[in-house]
């Protein structure tokens, strides 16, 4: 089973668009835009806020004359649009160079259905995660039947992570999951990575399979054993993917893989100058499709930050983001920020964890061989490594790490086994990204190198495609 296909949330949400760049950008290889009630403007504006180059990765399920527009060649026939197309058209739309799918409810009907659908969600297989009255339809018992149907089986309802064996045993060859992504729209990202690892980590993932979506393929193991989760591109498919090692992922820590998932690769430190607020800043980087926001306010004290925290939270709630409170555990706690990060001089992160909980993201700071030591031992959920190189950004800096530093700390720490995302922060742009990476990083922190771009969406995007 190797196909993990993104059905959108029903309704328009905030910051949407942004969400789904993230997740195309992070190796989803299939999303199904589903809107039942959306006008065909309404449809067309979340469309132009997608990245035309993920637009070969998307099914429309309604509006299918605006496909051409965006260069769409997914259409998708809900079960009673297909009933009312001839076979004259299916073949037409399949000659054409589209790629057609539909959704069954009975799977007898696949006796009949037409060899024109490269593929069938077919479900719900499980009571539905997000639509309180969709039931399971298929029997106990139930063994998928083929019929003669060459194309692929998506199974569809209610499907999560603990599923997945259960469905493959069923024989489908891959999964659509909608509830289980959009149920709570802080954690899109992370539950889709849960899921593709987890997926990605099933033995008898047919490796390199040509799937139904284009883009990097999820698959494990690729070149070495060491690695379970590589985002893996044949060229000829997807030329700008890299073939990328993420060496966050081990095996043996399951823990530690479940922790990556959910820190993001791309981190916008907030900043003010005379003519930007740090509101204004958070939202340039979330206009761009930044979802990992640092509110980082200096020389002040914890009740002026407290108001602007407050505002940060909601401005990110709006866009689905998520907000790290830098150097106030209390502010954290108050505005129930996603995350923290602490300093070298900072709270020590057990004392921070048992003020904020058990849920909030620790992570901290460390320039030393020494500082990672004691943030791994202090269990911060990543580590803020740097300066990469000098900055006007932050004052007093540590001492300058460069490539070097980042090469020889997380060298040493594989040896040592210790496997805690790192973080680059420091004077990083987009075109140091690719060495950081190579050099084993998770994901890089960055402020004026986005706040400062002349076209921060694009910048963003860009950025987007080196980390993956
Ligand atoms: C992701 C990330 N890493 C490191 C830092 C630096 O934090 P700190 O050492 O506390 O310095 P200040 O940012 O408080 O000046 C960070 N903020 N984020
Ligand atoms: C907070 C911080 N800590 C080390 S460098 C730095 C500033 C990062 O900002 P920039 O990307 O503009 O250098
Ligand atoms: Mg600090």
């Amino acid at each position: 089973m190797e196909e993990l296909i993104v059905i959108t949330h029903p309704e328009m949400l905030p910051g949407e668009a942004g969400m789904i760049n993230q997740l195309l950008a992070h190796g989803l290889t299939r999303l199904h835009v589903r809107k039942p009630e959306s006008t065909a403007p309404e449809l067309r504006a979340l469309l132009k806020q997608i990245d035309p180059q993920f637009c070969e990765r998307i099914a429309l399920h309604q509006h299918h004359a605006l496909a051409g527009e965006f260069g769409i060649t997914g259409l998708h026939f809900t079960e009673t649009n297909r009933l009312s197309q001839s076979l004259e058209t299916l073949e037409a739309l399949k000659s054409s160079g589209n790629m057609l799918s539909t959704s069954l409810h009975d799977p007898a009907d696949l006796e009949q259905l037409s060899h024109c659908f490269d593929y069938a969600f077919l479900g719900p297989v499980f009571d539905s995660i997000s639509k309180k009255n969709y039931k399971a339809v298929l029997a106990n018992g139930f063994r998928l039947e083929r019929f003669n149907f060459p194309g692929k089986l998506i199974a569809l309802g209610g499907i999560d992570g603990t599923k997945l064996d259960l469905v493959a045993s069923l024989g489908f060859d891959g999964v659509a999951v909608l509830g289980a992504i959009w149920m709570n729209t802080a954690n899109t990202l992370a539950e889709f990575r849960v899921l593709a690892s987890a997926l990605a980590a099933r033995p008898g993932l047919k490796p390199g399979g040509r799937g139904i979506g284009t883009g990097p393929r999820l698959k494990p193991g690729v070149g070495g054993e060491d690695s379970l989760l590589r985002y893996a591109a044949a060229e000829a498919e997807y030329p700008q993917a890299k073939v990328l090692d993420c060496p966050q992922f081990q095996p043996a820590d399951q823990e530690q893989k479940y922790k990556s998932g959910l820190v993001d690769k791309l981190h916008f430190i907030s900043n003010e100058t005379s003519n930007m607020s740090h509101i204004d800043s958070i939202r340039l980087a979330l206009e761009a499709g930044c979802q990992w926001i640092q509110l980082r306010v200096k020389n002040r004290p914890e009740d002026e930050v407290l108001p602007i925290a407050r505002e940060a939270k909601q401005l990110c709630d709006s866009y689905g983001a998520r907000l790290i409170i830098n150097d106030f555990p209390r502010v954290a706690l108050a505005v129930e920020a996603h995350g923290l990060h602490l300093g070298l001089t900072d709270m020590p992160v057990p004392e921070a964890r048992a003020l904020a909980g058990e849920k909030i993201v620790i992570g901290g700071t460390a320039n030393t061989w020494e500082d990672i030591v004691r943030r791994v031992h202090e269990g911060a959920d990543y580590i803020g490594l740097g300066p990469f190189r000098f900055t006007n950004t932050k004052q007093n800096l540590s001492p300058i790490l460069g490539i070097g530093g980042y090469q020889t700390f997380i060298h040493r720490m594989r040896q040592a086994g210790h496997s805690t995302p790192i973080i680059a922060i420091g004077g990083i742009t987009l075109h140091d990204i690719g060495n950081l990476r190579e050099a084993g990083i998770h994901g890089v922190a960055m402020s004026a190198a986005l706040i400062g771009a002349t076209d921060p969406q694009n910048t963003y995007h860009q950025i987007q495609q080196a980390l993956c």
